[in-house]
C-alpha cells in the first residue's frame, strides 16, 4: 500500500482518505514538502473544501503559531490554528501563492516569515492514538512514508456541493486513479509499526489459583492502567494468552448475570496447570462503555431488553472495544505468536489486524447459570461467539 501511495505522490496526485466513522467525509491529502501550484489547483477545483495544512500541534506551537479562540469545547473537534500567508505574497490566494506559503512552511520557517490571517488554514495534530481525524491521519501517513510530518488536505464536495457521498468519492478515485484509504487503515499501520506501551513494574502475585507475576505498564495509547499477570516463561511460542475485559460486577462482585468472573479464574487455573501463559486485564468495563453506562444498560435489561439492544438504546455501540492496546502490550513483552483463550471472534480478528499472530483460539467457556443463560445465548446469536448453549 505504502509503495503505491509514494508513486501516486510522485505523479503529482493526492490520495483520498475516507473517514468512515466520525465525519463520514473524504479529503484529498498530499505531502506539504512536495507542494506546487498544479496540485493546489487540483485541490481547490476538484476538492472544493477548505485548504488546510496539518502539522503536529507541538511543532506549530514551538514555531510560534497559535490556536484560534473557540467556543467549541469538544475535545475531539478540529484543532484550528491561525491562517497564514508567506511574507512575500500579494493577496496570498492564487494557487501559486498558496503553494509558496505551504512550501515555505515545510522549509521549517517560523511565524516571523508569515502574515496572519492568510489563506492557508493551519491544523494541529494531537496524534492518531488520541484522535482519529483527517488531521492526525494525514500527518501520520507522512511519517509512515518517512516524509516531513506536514500534509495538505481539503474536504471533497460532490457535484452538488455535498460532502457525504461515498459513491462520488469512489468514482473520483477511479477517474483520477487515486488510492482510497480509510483512517482506520492508517491507524492499524501505526499500531503495527510503533510502540506506545512499555512494561515498567513487575512483582510476585501469589493467588488462590497459583503463583503469578504481575506487570504494570506505561501506556501512551489510551492512558488507562491495564495490567497483566503471567506464569512461567513469556518466551514460549506460541504462548497461551487470555485477553480479559474488565467486568467489575462479575470479576469483583461475583455477579451471576454474566460469565466473566468464572472465565477469568478458569484462565488462571489453566495457566497454572500448563505452566506458561499470560492474562492481559484490559480496563474496558462493560465492553468499554464504562460502569455507569453498563448499569444503565442493566436497567433496561431488567425491563426485558437483551445486552445488545440495551447498549444501542442508550446510544452506545453494542461493543466498543478496540484491542490495539492488547496487541501493543503483547508487542512490548516481545510476544509474537499466541494461542488465545476466547469464544469471541472479534478479539482474534482485531489482534491479527494489529499484527499479532494468533495461531488459533481455544474455546473458553465460563460457568453457565440460570441468570446468565439468556445473556450467553444472545452473545452467540448476535455477536457470533462460539458458545455451545
Ligand atoms: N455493556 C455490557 N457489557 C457487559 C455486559 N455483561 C458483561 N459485559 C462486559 O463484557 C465484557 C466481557 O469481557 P470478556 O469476557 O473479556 O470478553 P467476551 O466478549 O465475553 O469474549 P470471551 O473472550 O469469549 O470471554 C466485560 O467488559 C464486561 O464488563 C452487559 O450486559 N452489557
Ligand atoms: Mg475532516
Ligand atoms: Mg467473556
Ligand atoms: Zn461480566
Amino acid at each position: 500500500m505504502m509503495e503505491d501511495i509514494l508513486k501516486t505522490f510522485g505523479m503529482n496526485k493526492p490520495v483520498i482518505i475516507w473517514d468512515e466513522d466520525k465525519e463520514v467525509e473524504a479529503d484529498f491529502v498530499f505531502p506539504a514538502q512536495m507542494v506546487n501550484k498544479e496540485i493546489i489547483n487540483f485541490f481547490v477545483s476538484k476538492g472544493k473544501g477548505l485548504l488546510c495544512l496539518a502539522a503536529e500541534e507541538e511543532y506549530l506551537i514551538n514555531k510560534g503559531f497559535f490556536k484560534l479562540p473557540t467556543n467549541n469545547y469538544d475535545k475531539l473537534k478540529t484543532n484550528y490554528f491561525i491562517t497564514i500567508d508567506y511574507k512575500n505574497t500579494k493577496t496570498g490566494i492564487s494557487a501559486e501563492e498558496r503553494s509558496k506559503t505551504i512550501k515555505s512552511f515545510s522549509d521549517d520557517l517560523n511565524i516571523t516569515h508569515f502574515k496572519y490571517p492568510g489563506h492557508v488554514q493551519l491544523l494541529g495534530s494531537i496524534g492518531i492514538n488520541k484522535r482519529k481525524g483527517h488531521t492526525e491521519a494525514s500527518v501520520e501517513l507522512m511519517k509512515l512514508l518517512n516524509l516531513k510530518p506536514f500534509a495538505i488536505l481539503i474536504e471533497i464536495l460532490d457535484a452538488n456541493g455535498n460532502s457525504h457521498n461515498y459513491d462520488y468519492i469512489k468514482s473520483l478515485s477511479e477517474e483520477f486513479k487515486l488510492p482510497l484509504l480509510n483512517i482506520e487503515d492508517i491507524y492499524s499501520e501505526v499500531i503495527r509499526k510503533k510502540l506506545f506501551v512499555k512494561p515498567i513494574s513487575e512483582a510476585k502475585l501469589p493467588t488462590r489459583y497459583g503463583d503469578f507475576k504481575i506487570i504494570g505498564f506505561e501506556n501512551n495509547l489510551d492512558g488507562k492502567e491495564h495490567f497483566a499477570i503471567y506464569k512461567g516463561s513469556l518466551k514460549k511460542e506460541p504462548l497461551l494468552v487470555r485477553i480479559h475485559s474488565e467486568c467489575v460486577t462479575g470479576d469483583v462482585l461475583s455477579s451471576r448475570k454474566c460469565d466473566c468472573g468464572s472465565q477469568l479464574h478458569k484462565a488462571m487455573r489453566k495457566i497454572n496447570e500448563v505452566g506458561d501463559g499470560l492474562i492481559i486485564y484490559l480496563r474496558q468495563e462493560g465492553r468499554d462503555i464504562g460502569i455507569a453506562n453498563k448499569i444503565k444498560a442493566y436497567e433496561l435489561q431488567d425491563k426485558g431488553l437483551d445486552t445488545v439492544q440495551a447498549n444501542l438504546e442508550i446510544g452506545m455501540p453494542a461493543d466498543n472495544r478496540d484491542y490495539a492496546v492488547a496487541a501493543q502490550i503483547l508487542k512490548s513483552l516481545n510476544i509474537k505468536s499466541i494461542i488465545l483463550m476466547t469464544n469471541n471472534p472479534d478479539k482474534v480478528n482485531q489482534l491479527r489486524k494489529y499484527g499479532i499472530e494468533v495461531i488459533k483460539n481455544e474455546e473458553h467457556l465460563g460457568e453457565i447459570t440460570e441468570e446468565n443463560r439468556f445473556y450467553l445465548k444472545i452473545k452467540k446469536e448476535k455477536m457470533n461467539h462460539n458458545i455451545k448453549i
